[in-house]
């Protein structure tokens, strides 16, 4: 088939929040004469069989994989390596494999020595997501006019570059090419610290003594709402990150704690005017932001379709 972004069968490792989607946006596109999925569990495969999604629901990463064009990892970026190891006897020759993980050079590290000569290995990592997880939270418009970045390792074949960049901009996405090592690093100050940020200040208010917890859900509409949300994206899956891209995230924590030691001294000395220039510069970087309509990653989870496109 030779239709821009159309493969024969896909194959999907881990029908979760990024599985699901792009399910359901590929079918939506007409993107693959067949899909098959994978489910571990026998709930889940109910699950996914019920939803209706995907033509096949399948046990085992093997059968999944068996005769795919195209297979996707959509699984934690942890069990990446051990996942390309069990799947790599049963590709198909002149198969693209690819997956979604938010953290791309240990997924680069972990995979690429398992898989076979004539697999053509094109990483990608869709920057757009939700705190939800599992079959039930995916959703087709999940990556419209959001950025997908493929890491494709020196030498790849540029026939499957650009095949997987047809597919991620019929599912609605912006495609961009970098290396693992630099998407890791931009990644780290824009989503994985964030992530932590979160993580931290929603355990810290839990742990308070002077104020109560029904205090702090009672009175979190301000910021502290919005880090809620955030802290509840799934364990298993940011355990992985930090784990993953521990270099990036501790060389970006290290300029974090220093600017935060500033900040923290600007309002220790009763430095207003410190504190004033600082927020006047953050506030013109969101609203450069806003103007270039990046804002929608975090503005526009949940809404309908045709909300999306505008
Ligand atoms: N959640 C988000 O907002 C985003 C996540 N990502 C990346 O996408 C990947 C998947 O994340 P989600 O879909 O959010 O997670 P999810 O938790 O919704 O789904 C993951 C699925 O993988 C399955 N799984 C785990 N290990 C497996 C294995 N060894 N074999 C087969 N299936 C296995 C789980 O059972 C689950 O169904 C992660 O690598 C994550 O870093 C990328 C962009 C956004
Ligand atoms: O829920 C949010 O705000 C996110 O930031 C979603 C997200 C999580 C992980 C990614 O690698 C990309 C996007």
């Amino acid at each position: 088939m030779s239709t821009a972004g159309h493969f024969d069968r896909i194959a999907l490792v881990g029908f979760g929040l990024i599985g699901g989607s792009i399910a359901r946006a590929a079918r939506d596109q007409g993107l693959a004469k067949e899909i098959v999925t994978t489910a571990r569990s026998a709930k889940s495969r109910a699950r996914v069989a019920e939803l209706g999604i995907v033509d096949r629901v399948v046990e085992t990463n093997a059968e999944a994989v068996k005769g795919a064009d195209l297979v996707i990892l959509c699984i934690p970026v942890g069990a990446c390596g051990p996942v390309a190891a069990e799947i790599a006897p049963h590709l198909k020759p002149g198969v693209i494999v690819s997956d979604v993980g938010s953290v791309k050079a240990s997924v680069v590290k972990d995979m690429a020595p398992h898989l076979p000569g004539n697999a053509h290995f094109v990483p990608a990592h869709p920057v757009a997501g939700t705190e939800n997880s599992g079959p039930d939270s995916g959703f087709a418009e999940l990556f419209i006019n959001r950025w997908c970045i493929l890491t494709p390792p020196e030498g790849t074949d540029a026939n499957a570059v650009d095949r997987l960049r047809a597919f991620w901009t019929a599912l609605g996405a912006k495609v961009e090419i970098m290396t693992p090592e630099h998407h890791d690093l931009v990644l780290a100050i824009t989503s994985h610290l964030p992530h932590l940020i979160a993580y931290t200040i929603v355990g810290t208010a839990d742990e308070l003594a002077q104020v109560t917890s029904s205090e702090v859900i009672k009175f979190s509409a301000g910021g502290f709402r919005d880090f809620t949300r955030i802290a509840a994206s799934d364990p298993t899956m940011w355990r992985d990150v930090f784990l993953a891209n521990k270099e990036a995230v501790l060389e970006m924590l290290g300029t974090f704690n220093e600017d935060l030691s500033k900040l923290t001294r600007a309002i220790r000395r009763g430095d207003g005017e410190a504190l004033f220039e600082h927020f006047t510069r953050t506030r013109a970087i969101r609203r450069g932001i806003v103007e270039t309509g990046q804002d929608s990653a975090v503005a526009d989870f949940g809404r309908p379709h045709e909300q999306l496109k505008k």
